[in-house]
């Protein structure tokens, strides 16, 4: 049973339609790639996933067990958030939000689980320095450890390795599929690296506002899209 489906969704800004049609289902263990290029919905698409913008049309179902709040979401990060003045543990932490609910308080429970996630990614030794004073490559663990708090089921990363160098790309990548295999997880990832995408990924979905293709990366490499694509012609 999928975990997730979307039939025919479309979302808007102001009623500019910016997104229309986008059909697909996603399997548990999935990795999911969202690739098109620069301003072609994306991110838009990764919001309506999260229940932040209010579709224009379509819908959304979960299978069980998984809601929109049960996602762990790294956005693509804005110079203001690479500022943030928080502690690594602090920044960690508020990745069980929703796990709160009436209560006021973190929980032991909620301290556990961020020192685990730290300690899984390798910065535990980093949590009490300050988030904004840390190279890119540790501000996305921190970020992943964050999201990694807030779900046990599905990670939702908008462009991870934006701004990174390669070895430190390389270094990500291999941490998320580890973590894929560990945990189980499944991923939905927005990306400008074609190249992790169909090496990566089990299904593909090429955005350009309307989904151009969705499928296995063996049949998007066949496509006529997909080798236009990867031949490096549009990708940001
Ligand atoms: N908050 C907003 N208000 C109005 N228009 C927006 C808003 N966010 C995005 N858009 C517009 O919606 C379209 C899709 O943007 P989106 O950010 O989803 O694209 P993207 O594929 O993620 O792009 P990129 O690869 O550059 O990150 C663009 O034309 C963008 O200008």
């Amino acid at each position: 049973m999928p975990i997730l489906t979307l039939r025919g969704v479309s979302a808007a800004y102001d009623h500019h339609t910016v997104l229309s049609g986008v059909t697909f289902a996603l399997q548990e263990g999935d990795t999911l790639a969202i690739v098109g290029p620069n301003g072609s919905g994306k991110s838009t698409l990764a919001k309506a996933i999260l229940g932040l913008l209010p579709l224009q049309s379509g819908s959304i179902s979960w299978g069980e067990g998984i809601s929109p709040r049960q996602i762990g979401y790294l956005a693509q990060q804005t110079q203001i958030q690479k500022d943030f003045p928080a502690s690594v543990q602090e920044v960690v932490l508020s990745g069980r939000l929703n796990h709160l609910g009436r209560r006021p308080f973190f929980s032991r429970e909620d301290r556990r689980a961020a020192q685990k996630n730290m300690v899984r990614l390798g910065i535990d030794a980093l949590a009490k320095r300050s988030y904004r004073d840390l190279s890119g490559g540790q501000q996305q663990r921190v970020l992943l450890a964050r999201a990694l708090c807030a779900t046990e089921k599905l990670l939702l990363l908008d462009e991870p390795a934006t701004g990174l160098d390669p070895l430190v790309t390389a270094e990500l990548y291999q941490l998320i599929d580890s973590l894929k295999k560990e945990k189980g997880l499944s991923i939905i990832m927005v990306t400008h690296d074609i190249a992790y995408a169909v090496s990566s990924a089990t299904k593909l979905l090429h955005l350009e506002e309307k989904p151009l293709f969705f499928g296995t990366p063996e049949e998007y490499r066949r496509s006529e899209l997909g080798r236009r694509f990867l031949g490096g012609e549009s990708h940001a």
